[in-house]
């Protein structure tokens, strides 16, 4: 027996370092068709200079085993470098959680000539975002059954490059029907989003406060949220423009007119009313009532602060575009900066920054809500009939970064808008920061590379014509993107199979 051990001995000595240096070379260009992931294995280690974990930014190692971060080690990563291990290092690039993005329109099923899973998802993979929450209007059927809540599932069936959630749909056929809805969140509807004014799609109607009073309470049972598109028209404050001579629809200016900021506070102060209501009623905390894509940065976010202030559980999001772009700017005609609410004033725009960093506004989503062109009207360029909607759902990360530079963002910021709120919004405790045992989702980028938004750069989601950042140079390149341990993105390509998985709500 020890002169069996002593002859294979150097044998097994020679494969064993032949193995070893085998599995310590970063795999970054590996695929094999048909799998998950541009990587072969299932247990390494991501090291950089430059990782962001919610005790700050440092060197670091983080080991990743099955899909979850088994360790985090700040400091010392180079050491790492020489154990057996397989080593993903990426030097001075930026590793941060993977974004969840919880407000995109991927309009599946029913119009995929919008948008898609598998086209929604790849962009959302090359721009870092690795978990994104559907909203339930614009694909058709709307998401507000139990019914079409399946119908979706199964419309995203290997679609899916990230992880999706989904929001279901409050309307007036449903708000009063509790067992319904219900249905709809043991389905895991993760929460339900509403319109308090009317949506441009005719089977998701508004709901008055009456509707959302009755599903604030439903979801306070799940202590789920409902997510709500703030604006009431006022019809009184609406058509000013377009009685006066200034009434050029291809104007931008007329646009803005026809949506004031008093809208948005109508809705919000009604918000305010049902949330302080609800609570009284019965359900000591109350459901949490989330403000989608505020705009307005004035008297909107003054009562917002006050209702929050008063106890309310309340969340607010803005979205890159508001933060990006300011009404004056915008060209007559260009119908690609048509949002709802819309894009405000320079003024508005920096006050949205300044509430953003104080902690007013808690979190950022893309409203990524493309159309097919037609739809944009750009021949005529007339705003008032365009539809509205922005397009720019791989872009979110380098336009914040660009944008925000000049705040002086920090990257443990970019983590808390994009990451650790959002993850907490949908429930997601699994999700969002980079600690042990969280789910093993991340973006490796590089902000100080540059790059131009022009017709030649690889944009994944439908229509990239439409995209409003089109033809700017931008900072912030995505180098990675992990979705549960599994490489989905790598310097211009896709995993070869679309693995991401839909995150249905717990019971
Ligand atoms: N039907 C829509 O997608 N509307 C969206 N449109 C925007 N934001 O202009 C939205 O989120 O309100
Ligand atoms: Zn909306
Ligand atoms: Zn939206």
């Amino acid at each position: 027996m020890d002169i069996l051990k002593s002859r294979f001995l150097p044998l097994i000595a020679l494969v064993a370092s032949v193995l070893f240096l085998y599995f310590r070379t970063p795999t970054f260009n590996k695929s094999i068709d048909g799998e998950c992931s541009l990587l072969t294995h299932d247990h390494y280690w991501i090291v950089s200079k430059r990782v962001v974990t919610p005790r700050g930014v440092s060197p670091g190692a983080v080991e990743v085993k099955s899909g979850h971060i088994n360790t985090v080690k700040e400091g010392e990563y180079h050491k790492l470098l020489l154990q057996n291990e397989h080593v993903l290092d990426y030097g001075g690039a930026v590793v941060m959680p993977g974004l969840i993005d919880v407000h995109a329109h991927l309009d599946e099923p029913g119009r995929e000539e919008w948008e898609g899973f598998s086209t929604g998802t790849k962009a959302a993979a090359a721009g870092g975002i690795t978990t994104l929450i559907d909203m339930p209007l614009n694909s058709f059927p709307s998401t507000v059954s139990e019914e079409t809540l399946k119908l979706k599932l199964e419309a995203a069936k290997k679609k899916l490059y990230v992880d999706v959630g989904f929001w279901g749909g409050l309307v007036p056929e449903n708000a009063f029907d509790p067992s319904a809805l219900d249905k709809l969140l043991k389905a895991g509807a993760l929460g339900l989003k509403s319109f308090m004014c009317p949506s441009g799609i005719n089977d998701f109607p508004m709901t008055n406060s009456t509707h959302i009073k009755e599903g604030l309470k439903v979801l306070a049972k799940y202590k789920r949220p409902l997510l709500v598109h703030a604006e009431v028209v006022l019809e009184s404050e609406s058509h000013i423009a377009l009685d006066s001579d200034e009434s050029d629809p291809r104007s931008y200016a007329t646009y803005l007119k026809t949506r004031p900021p008093s809208w948005e506070e109508a809705a919000i102060r009604e918000l305010k009313d049902a949330s302080e209501e609800t609570r009284v009623g019965g359900n000591a905390e109350g459901a949490h009532i989330h403000i989608v894509h505020l705009a307005d940065s004035r008297t909107s976010l003054d009562l917002i602060k006050a209702s929050k202030h008063g106890g309310s559980s309340l969340t607010v999001e803005t979205c890159p575009h508001y933060l990006a772009f300011s009404a004056e700017e915008i060209p007559d005609g260009d119908t690609r900066f048509k949002c709802a609410p819309p894009i405000r004033d320079e003024a508005n725009r920096q006050s949205l920054w300044e509430a953003l960093l104080e902690g007013h506004i808690d979190m950022l989503s893309s409203d990524h809500s493309p159309s097919t062109p037609d739809l944009k009207l750009f021949d005529e360029g007339d705003f008032l009939r365009a539809w509205g909607g922005i397009s720019s759902l791989q872009f979110v990360l380098p336009i914040t970064w660009s944008y925000g530079k000049a705040y002086g963002i920090t990257f443990n910021q970019l983590a808390s808008w994009w990451s650790e709120r959002p993850a907490k919004l949908a429930g997601q405790t699994n999700k969002g920061a980079i600690k042990r045992e969280m789910d093993a989702d991340f973006v490796v980028w590089m902000p100080e590379v540059e790059f131009e938004l022009d017709e030649n750069y690889d944009i994944y989601h439908k229509h990239r014509n439409i995209s409003a950042y089109l033809g700017q140079r931008i900072s912030g390149k995505v180098l990675a993107t992990f979705v549960r341990g599994n490489l989905v993105y790598s310097e211009g390509k896709h995993a070869s199979a679309a693995c991401g998985a839909p995150i249905l709500a717990k019971q």
